[in-house]
């Protein structure tokens, strides 16, 4: 049986960072991210295995560990995954991919460097071609040998690559966030959305979160410690949603509605596809510890 894990919070942590990474551990994010990619200096990549490496010896608390290799057009790339082999993360998140094609390499690579079947391959969704590719990258998870679980958004990327306009509220972006959304549920995938640079603006980080809750995504991408308690919270549910959901389970199971399709509850049509929204929401807050 796979077990729910909660992906509210992904904090970014510099792998060159011995200070963060110790820190890493301690807060109260659900995914810790190692970066050995964008937020490393050429200079400082071969330190920041080493300063990962000391820290798994110490762990990460109950976090989920996942290490954003560099591309293996690089010249860190395979080294990063010989590495990625040593420490055995729970995911190996792979950079700047734009078709199918290079998750399946990866996935027979990490196969070839008997990394054990529970380290599962994320990538990111960062290049204007992942946009058009989206559907095929996300439905190589068919193939279990993909390893392919998570699907991370790499907005400032494309924001960069798109040229787009970095503006309040995201409309330039939304219909590249809302079918990345529709690929990873199409495919039974996590997704994530992309970072808030400005760290001293809590609320307009808020507004993001909550349209990315609104959007479907299951967490948001971090990248500093402020910024976690916000995105737990806006990603469980809330206690309205919780006790809607429990109140609406107990009603489906009472005797006279167990094999009942729709019925009418608090003034609302209800059937059991709302029943299964009702479960994943007391699943989700369970994972969440908020029942
Ligand atoms: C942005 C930062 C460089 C700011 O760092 P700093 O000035 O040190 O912040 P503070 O002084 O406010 O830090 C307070 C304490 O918190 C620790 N800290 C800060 N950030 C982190 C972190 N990410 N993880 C763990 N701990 C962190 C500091 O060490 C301080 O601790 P202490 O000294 O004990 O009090 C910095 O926040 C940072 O580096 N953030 C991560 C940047 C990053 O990883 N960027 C790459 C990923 S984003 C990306 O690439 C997205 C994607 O690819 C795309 O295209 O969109
Ligand atoms: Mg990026």
């Amino acid at each position: 049986m796979t077990v729910f894990r909660p992906r509210r919070s992904a904090l970014y942590v510099p792998g060159s960072n011995a200070r963060a990474l110790a820190k890493a551990g301690e807060l109260g994010t659900d995914v810790v991210i190692l970066d050995l990619e964008d937020a490393v200096s050429p200079q400082a990549k071969l330190e920041a295995r080493d300063c990962i490496a000391k820290q798994f010896e110490k762990g990460f608390g109950d976090k989920e560990v996942v290490i954003r290799v560099n591309g293996a057009e690089t010249p860190w790339g395979e080294e990063d995954l010989t590495f990625c082999a040593s420490v055995k993360p729970d995911a190996v998140l792979v950079p700047k991919v734009s078709n199918a094609s290079t998750i399946m390499t990866l996935a027979r690579t990490l196969d070839r460097l008997a990394m054990p079947q529970t380290t599962r391959i994320w990538t990111m969704v960062e290049t204007p071609l992942a946009i058009l590719n989206i559907a095929n990258i996300a439905s190589v998870a068919q193939d279990p040998a993909s390893r392919l679980s998570c699907l991370v958004m790499g907005t400032n990327d494309l924001i960069k690559e798109t040229r787009v306009r970095s503006i309040p509220g995201r409309a330039n972006q939304l219909p590249w966030l809302s079918t990345s959304v529709a690929a990873a549920r199409a495919y039974d995938l996590a997704i994530l959305d992309g970072v808030y640079n400005k760290i001293d603006d809590q609320e307009g980080f808020a507004e993001e979160c909550q349209q990315a809750v609104d959007f479907g995504f299951d967490g948001k991408t971090l990248i500093h410690p402020s910024q976690i308690e916000v995105a737990n919270t806006l990603f469980s549910p809330s206690d309205n949603e919780i006790a809607y959901a429990q109140a609406l389970v107990a009603f489906f199971e009472q005797p006279e509605n167990a094999d009942k399709g729709v019925l009418s509850f608090n003034g609302q049509m209800v059937e059991r596809l709302h029943l299964e929204m009702a479960r994943r929401t007391l699943m989700i807050a369970r994972a969440a510890s908020r029942v």
